[in-house]
């Protein structure tokens, strides 16, 4: 953008005079007794970009990426980007973070006018920060030697050593480095982190858990939301505080305010937004989805009723998709997207979902006190008698799959009752009573197929189908013959020529061959319901543009087993994080860098290593893992020792003894075992069981034969262990399904969500420091702090400002320049220089800043729609009087008429009426003419 000489000048000049008083009156206000280290936003000067008037030479977009081509050395979009200063929290947690430990600007040639106001890293407690701290009597954190920080105050100094008097009493000697400057008491609880004046690790601790002890389990950390979990019902919901947030009367940190924003953000700028919620299992994603989808269904209801249909859906995904974990009652064992449409009136019109990796492995095996998906108890506990006569069903602990892991129940929870609502929310999806048999048909049908068994032949370990009702009850539900399914359960079938050559299987191949066949059914299955309410919440759907999506997906996960789910989902994870990491820092600070303004740049760690660990063709994990699972000979050790042979460079890999292998992730190491890799990957269902299904007369499982069939085809020889070259596995599958998802999230203005799980025990009250300062650090939390803390939250183009607050202006600005508008706009409401950033092509405003001009705006905006209604009123009235007026005299006239005609008729005609009567006829006729 080029800016004509004359304008710049003459706007950078007032903006220059503007910050030279302020720079004056902050001189003069200064407190002559400011502690020496409390930390500052990075030096900012409001003024135009320096030197350049027009845009670099070397300015282009990246078209593969869209990342912005202008870079320099060491500079964002490397790999991990070399620190300028060691951050407070990753690098040394003792460090005290203060006014000299901010980061230092990098400067180019055209900011060196920054230099001198650079204040110089230190990182150590100064002497002089001791000496305040003790005189004052200021809070300190001190590390105990278990970890936990305590609230103290230094007493004195010796050495690198000090003593500090904790608040218990108790006087301690710790080594200086174990100190950390606390807050001052006025800023306990604040609800954006960004405001604290310390943000070292006990601080934010500290901050978040006070908020926590008061039921408040919101907080902002610069534009990401932190949701503690509080395992219990907390009294901020519903249709008050939906009203209050719809109003702005409220501006507390919520899920509510930030559906707020985006349905706002959606409605004004006409740009489709997401909801993306991270967070580890049982930290509250699901159910914060569950909130920000009542709070649109709310904004976004109308007489269509289809919100209502949005949120019942819930029940359904729930009900079919979710189960009971050691570390949640109601763990979504699957991820997914919710994209919800609305009119140009924002009005709700439709919503699509889409669903990623269900755990399938749920249903055929169980960890000991997990349970499989809540459907099959439901199922076995709310259907009539009968419905369970029709379906041959029995209770819930008769059946091999539900029975394993010794856990039938959910404590408070009420399965015949979720049932009853699951009927319902079919109903209202309009799924007809024919076909909510059918799906009642198939998970009896799987339950059956779990208690068929098997019995040895010979020696050899070949087996046959014990014939017995599990069988024949899972033949008949399926609408195939006893015999077929023991044929399918038994055998492999296997064409040599014209000749087909039988051959029984072992037990083991038997048992995975029927529990392939479960499992398949209930994906299929699962797949087949999102459909149908796909279809349901389809109606009056149209493409305008305008939707929210909402991301309820699986945290990063780390256990002491971790197995091919835990690296799909970590592998998720990565991608996530790479997708957060350049909306909230990449592509912020390349923008600020572009567009020319003063910036003292933020470092962070950019996991694009780890990606490519994963994705790298040839030698990347999947694509080793996929060329692996093609060997008919492969195992599970080959697969490691492959792994280790082609992967040893890259530094987020690490070989470890046997089948193990690490990968530093951006939250950890996490070390996988490779047992069961290669099958998961397969995930093989035999051509046997196939052909079954095919000629099953259950309609729905002919569908999913056929779906199958369609779209991968299946290798003749399963058995042998080897991949059909046209058959995706599932690695593969699962990467095309996160790209397509990358790509469209990148297609929205994302708003991040970050879930917390205060413990490990589901229970309210308890705050485990170590575990939710684990999360923070996983998630980017600390990291985002620093960069919001430094930076501009909002920009607008100065063609957008100018147009949305022009109008402010008292006197009407003669140049009609956007530029000059908006920096006119500014001075008129008194915004501080160093609130804001005037760029090449956008302004830059500090957290806060717009939401006080959009006050204004809506301020003004109600004036003068009072104004112009009382107006209108006023000529509305003018004009009802005057029409009144008029119909009056016409009324009188016409009446006078007439009297006046029956008047004279009745003189005439009657020679007895007297003066008295003409009197009255008179005074009448005067009466109504007046
Ligand atoms: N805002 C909240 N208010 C009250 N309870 C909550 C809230 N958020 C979460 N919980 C409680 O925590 C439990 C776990 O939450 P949720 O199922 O949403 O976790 P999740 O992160 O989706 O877990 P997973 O990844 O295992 O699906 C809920 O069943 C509920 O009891």
């Amino acid at each position: 953008m080029m800016i004509s000489a004359s304008m710049s000048s003459l706007t950078r000049s007032s903006l220059e005079e503007m910050l030279e008083s302020l720079r004056r009156r902050d001189e003069e206000e200064k407190p002559k007794d400011l502690p020496p280290a409390l930390p500052s936003r990075p030096p900012s000067r409001a003024r135009l970009p320096p030197g350049r008037r027009s845009l670099p030479n070397n300015f282009k977009v990246d078209g593969e990426n869209g990342v912005m081509g202008h870079r320099r050395k060491g500079s964002f979009g490397t790999k991990k980007v070399k620190l300028n200063v060691e951050s407070p929290y990753e690098v040394k947690s003792e460090e005290i973070v203060s006014e000299q430990s901010s980061p230092r600007p990098v400067f180019t040639s055209n900011d060196a006018s920054a230099e001198c106001e650079a204040p110089p890293p230190t990182g150590e407690l100064e002497d002089d920060n001791v000496v305040y701290f003790i005189k004052k009597k200021l809070h300190v954190w001190c590390r105990q030697p278990k970890g936990k920080w305590e609230l103290g105050t230094i007493q004195s100094t010796s050495g690198e050593e000090a003593s500090v008097s904790l608040s218990n009493g108790n006087v301690i000697k710790v080594a200086r480095s174990e100190l950390l400057p606390a807050n001052p008491d006025i800023l306990e609880g604040v609800e954006d982190l960004i405001q604290l004046s310390y943000l070292n690790e006990p601080s934010v601790l500290h901050n978040l858990q006070s908020r926590y002890s008061q039921d408040m389990i919101y907080s902002k950390s610069g534009p990401i939301l932190i949701a503690l979990n509080p395992f219990k019902d907390v009294q901020i919901y519903g249709d008050d505080y939906i009203s209050a947030y719809r109003q702005k009367l409220m501006d507390r940190p919520h899920v509510y305010a930030m559906a707020d924003a985006a349905y706002n953000e959606m409605m004004r700028d006409e740009a489709n937004q997401s909801i993306i919620i991270s967070g580890e299992s049982g930290s509250g994603k699901t159910e914060t989805a569950k909130i920000a989808m009542q709070y649109l269904a709310a904004l976004g209801g109308g007489c269509s009723g289809i919100e209502n249909e949005v949120l019942l859906t819930n029940f359904i995904l729930e009900a079919f998709g979710n189960a009971k974990t050691s570390r949640n009652d109601n763990s979504s064992r699957f991820g997914k997207l919710i994209e919800i449409h609305f009119s140009t009136m924002g009005k709700i019109c439709g919503a699509k979902i889409q669903t990623f990796l269900l755990e399938k492995s749920r249903v055929v095996q169980l960890a000991l006190d997990e349970r499989s998906y809540h459907i099959f108890y439901q199922l076995c506990a709310g259907s009539s008698s009968d419905l369970k006569e029709r379906l041959n069903l029995r209770a819930a602990s008769e059946y091999k799959y539900l029975n394993q892991s010794d856990c039938m129940t959910i404590d408070g929870v009420d399965d015949a009752k979720k049932f009853h609502r699951l009927m319902k929310a079919l109903d209202v999806i309009r799924m007809c009573k024919e076909d909510q048999e059918l799906v009642f048909k198939m998970l009896t049908a799987i339950l059956w197929l779990g208690n068929i068994s098997f019995q040895d032949t010979d020696n050899e370990n070949h087996i046959e189908v014990v014939n017995d009702e599990a069988v024949t009850n899972a033949a008949l539900l399926m609408g195939c013959s006893s015999h077929e399914l023991m044929e399918a359960l038994s055998t492999h079938k296997i064409q040599a020529g014209k000749d087909t050559i039988t051959k029984t299987l072992t037990l083991r191949q038997a048992i995975d061959a029927r529990d392939a066949l479960a499992k398949f059914i209930y994906a299929s299955l699962f797949g087949w319901l999102v459909e149908q309410v796909n279809k349901s919440l389809e109606v009056g759907k149209r493409r305008t543009g305008r939707s929210i999506s909402i991301l309820d997906i699986y945290g990063f996960e780390s256990f002491q087993k971790n197995s091919f789910e835990q690296f799909c989902i970590n592998y998720a994870n990565e991608r996530l994080q790479q997708h957060f990491n350049r909306h909230l820092f990449k592509l912020e600070q390349e923008d600020y860098e572009l567009d020319g303004i003063d910036w003292t740049k933020v470092d962070f760690e950019d996991n694009q290593v780890c990606l490519d660990l994963f994705e790298k063709k040839p030698l990347g994990l999947l694509s080793l893992l996929d060329e692996e699972s093609n060997f008919p000979r492969a195992s599970d050790l080959t697969l490691a020792n492959k792994f280790k042979q082609h992967l040893h460079a890259n530094p987020c890999f690490k070989g470890e003894r046997g089948r193990a292998f690490s990968v530093c992730h951006y939250a950890g190491e996490v070390l996988y075992d490779t047992s069961g890799f290669l099958e998961k990957n397969r995930d093989p269902l035999p051509s046997d069981s196939i052909q079954l299904l095919s000629s099953c007369s259950c309609e729905l499982l002919q569908l999913f034969a056929k779906t199958l069939n369609q779209s991968q085809k299946q290798s003749n020889s399963l058995y042998g262990g080897s991949l059909d070259s046209q058959k995706q596995s599932v690695g593969t599958k699962f990467k095309g399904q996160l790209f397509k998802l990358m790509h469209q999230l990148e297609t929205t203005t994302p708003h991040f969500i970050r879930c917390i799980k205060p413990n490990t025990k589901q229970q309210p009250g308890v705050y485990d420091e170590d575990l939710v300062l684990q999360q923070l650090k996983c998630c980017g939390v600390l990291e985002v702090v620093r960069i919001s803390r430094a930076g501009y939250p909002t920009r607008m183009t100065h063609q957008e400002f100018s147009r949305r607050y022009g109008f402010l202006l008292s006197e009407a600005n003669t140049s009609q320049d956007s530029l000059s508008i908006s920096v006119a706009v500014l001075q008129q409401f008194n915004i501080p220089p160093e609130m804001y950033q005037v760029g090449f092509t956008k302004l830059y405003l500090r957290t806060g800043q717009i939401g006080a001009l959009e006050d204004r705006r809506k301020h003004l905006l109600q004036g003068i729609l009072g104004i112009q209604k009382s107006f209108r009123g006023y000529q509305a009235r003018r004009h009802y009087h005057e029409l009144k007026n008029g119909v009056t005299i016409l009324q009188s006239f016409v009446r006078g008429e007439i009297a006046r005609r029956e008047y004279g008729v009745m003189v005439k005609s009657s020679m007895t009426i007297s003066t008295e009567n003409i009197k009255e006829i008179e005074a009448a006729t005067t009466l109504q003419s007046g």
